[in-house]
């Protein structure tokens, strides 16, 4: 009889390394492990210590030489452009190995930092298998950030190389890439080696060959002329294979690690257990490279587990049409699917009867996961009568790089709760606790915290920043991690997560720091002080929403201002902080001890239940606040429900 998701949770809670050790040997090992857990190494303790192996060999080469080298590894179909390639696990070893070589004799070798700065393209998600492949450790940055956002990482993670392409493309524009990178590298100290540059059809970048520009495809296409080998090198199971940048609490982003033998493991687990797919079968996340899920799960875990992935350059609607998801779904034949709410939200909004569903067939279509936001009711229910296949939230973070809490479709469903991303998988133990530390009782609002150790596959601590780690994650809750995210267990251990407990809000499925924001807002001259919140968006989930004080002496134009500050955060964040909504106060609430009611705005903002705080300095500002944000269309109702 197979096992249910609980004879498995039960099986991992008795023994937690015999159940990793036996997940750990369906790979390979160049050296075998010595230890599955030793915690008397790293910050929380270390998976799989002694094995020595490759990400990039168990992602490619162990399918070749198990004879399953001209299976499709990976399908790649622009909706922008109508490029549609297929590469079996045989082409993709080619073009891997190439690029490695292009790297390789750049100098590149095992722990060399190679930030990768691309658009969507195929040349992409092989660029990071040929870092994998040399021990490299690989950087990727979201297309939709600006330089300054670039240059930080760079610095941070000290890169060698910067591999980046000509442009990218969004609906109606063409994003050049090289004039962003150039500016990056001008602001950033340090000073990569060499960048290697796709140039792509719809838009030609000048190199700068004198700073040791390379073009991507000349230097590739000799080393796939010559054959050029390059063996995957052995790294412990703890190297690192990649640092991924997300949003913290101020503006300097911090660098999850991920290690190669935790992570692997732990994703090839999550594709037949988890998502219920097959070695063979398709499956597709809809998402970016720039995001864990790109990483996750449109490069290394579909690929671990022998599965087609799809890289889709485009958008859900106007793409040309909403139905753009189900044209993939049908001409590919895709068994599941993973995206995130907002995707959904668009695809209803332009149409909300399904109608271009019905214009596909999506029989092979099982499941739909979803994930990085919060999963509406309305949109769940939506998809489920389209789609007419289970829909699947569950919910995890950049930092843990796989699912906390799911529902298993290869363990067999458990039954559905609305708004629950159901239960804990292998390897989290799930509490809640109050804010001195306590657990709460069920159904009790708190503090969503998971036991250490952190299973295989999540960070091992921010790059060159353990003192960070320490205190930003595991302190305030000792011998536990501390998500920032706050909800409840029920009676029957379902999880419900709420909101955030620090300043990161959710917009469309990006997380963004509003102390970023706020960072970029002060810069402004007419500035004084400022506040940005996330407030509620029926599209994007929430969108960031600022509140300027403007200096004494300042007498322009106050729409020119506030125009000015979204463009200064535009350039200077990126366009993916969608930030739009801004507006000029006289003064912003704070409480005596002089700290801004953030919280208070944005349930106001919202049109949500709330109270005036005990410790505010002057109530009469929040009636200003009020005034202004109904001025703009928000705070419907907030003056009714204020107590
Ligand atoms: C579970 C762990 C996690 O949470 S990992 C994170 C999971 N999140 C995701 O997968 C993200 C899901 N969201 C999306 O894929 C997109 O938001 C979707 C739904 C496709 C909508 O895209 P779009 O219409 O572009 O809206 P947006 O809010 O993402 O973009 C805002 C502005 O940024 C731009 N942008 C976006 N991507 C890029 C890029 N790669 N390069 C350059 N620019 C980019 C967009 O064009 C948009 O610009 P504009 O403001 O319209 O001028």
């Amino acid at each position: 009889m197979q096992s249910t998701y609980f004879d498995i949770y039960r099986e991992w809670q008795a023994a937690p390394e015999e159940f990793w050790r036996r997940q750990a040997e369906t790979l390979h090992w160049f050296k075998p492990i010595e230890k599955v857990f030793d915690n008397a190494q790293g910050v929380y303790g270390r998976w799989f210590v002694g094995g020595e192996t490759n990400t990039c060999y168990n992602c490619i080469d162990r399918h070749v030489s198990e004879g399953c080298g001209d299976q499709t590894a990976l399908i790649y179909d622009s909706a922008m452009n109508g490029d549609k390639r297929k590469y079996s696990f045989d082409e993709m070893l080619v073009e891997v190995q190439a690029i490695a070589a292009v790297l390789r004799n750049h100098g590149v070798g095992k722990g060399d930092r190679v930030v990768i700065y691309m658009p969507m393209v195929p040349e992409a998600v092989f660029s990071m298998l040929a870092c994998a492949r040399l021990g490299a450790v690989h950087s990727v940055v979201f297309g939709g950030f600006a330089a300054h956002e670039l240059a930080a990482r760079i610095d941070d993670c000290g890169a060698k190389v910067v591999i980046s392409a000509s442009c990218g493309l969004e609906p109606g524009r063409v994003v050049a890439y090289k004039p962003l990178l150039d500016h990056a590298l001008d602001i950033a100290k340090v000073k990569p080696d060499f960048c290697l540059i796709l140039q792509r059809d719809e838009l030609h970048a000048a190199l700068r060959y004198e700073h040791g520009d390379v073009d991507f495809r000349q230097a590739v296409e000799i080393e796939k002329v010559n054959g050029t080998v390059v063996d995957c090198e052995p790294v412990t199971a703890t190297d690192p294979l990649y640092v991924l940048y997300t949003s913290g609490t101020t503006g300097q982003p911090k660098g999850v690690i991920r290690d190669n033998g935790g992570h692997m493991v732990a994703l090839n687990w999550t594709m037949k257990n988890l998502y219920g797919v097959e070695p063979g079968e398709v499956f597709w996340a809809a998402s970016d490279i720039g995001w864990v899920v790109g990483h996750s799960y449109i490069v290394y875990g579909p690929l671990l587990a022998g599965n087609t992935t799809v890289l889709f350059e485009g958008k859900p609607v106007g793409t040309p049409d909403a139905g753009t998801y189900w044209r993939i779904v049908s001409e590919y034949d895709v068994k599941v699917l993973f995206t995130a709410p907002t995707a959904f939200r668009a695809i209803r909004r332009d149409d909300p009867e399904g109608k271009l569903v019905e214009t596909y067939d999506l029989s092979g279509l099982r499941a739909l996961f979803l994930a990085g936001e919060r999963a509406d009711p309305e949109t769940l229910k939506w998809a489920e009568q389209v789609l007419k296949v289970p829909v699947i939230d569950h919910w995890w973070q950049t930092e843990t790089g796989w699912p906390m809490v799911g529902n298993p479709v290869g363990l067999g469903l458990l039954p559905f709760k609305p708004g629950s991303p159901t239960q804990p998988m292998p390897g989290y133990l799930i509490e809640v606790l109050d804010d001195a530390g306590h657990p709460v009782p069920a159904n009790t609002l708190g503090n969503i915290v998971v036991k250490l150790p952190l299973p295989p596959g999540c960070l091992v601590s921010f790059w060159n920043a353990d003192e960070r780690f320490r205190q930003g994650c595991l302190e305030e809750f000792p011998g536990y991690y501390k998500t920032a995210d706050a909800g409840m267990l029920d009676d029957d251990g379902y999880l419900f997560v709420m909101a955030r407990t620090d300043d990161i809000i959710n917009c469309a499925g990006h997380r963004l720091s509003t102390g970023a924001m706020e960072e970029v807002c002060a810069m402004h001259p007419d500035v004084a002080e400022c506040a940005v919140v996330g407030v509620a968006d029926s599209l994007k989930g929430q969108i960031p929403c600022g509140f300027l004080v403007l200096k004494n002496n300042v007498t322009r134009d106050e729409k020119l201002i506030e125009k000015e500050v979204i463009d200064l955060v535009r350039n200077e964040i990126g366009p993916v902080a969608a930030f739009r909504t801004v507006m000029v106060v006289k003064r912003l609430p704070k409480t005596r001890s002089g700290k801004i009611l953030r919280g208070t705005m944005q349930k106001i903002a919202d049109g949500m239940p709330w109270k005036m705080p005990a410790t505010i300095d002057d109530p009469v500002i929040l009636d200003e606040i009020i005034e202004i944000l109904k001025s703009k269309g928000y705070a419907k109702g907030a003056a009714e429900t204020a107590a």
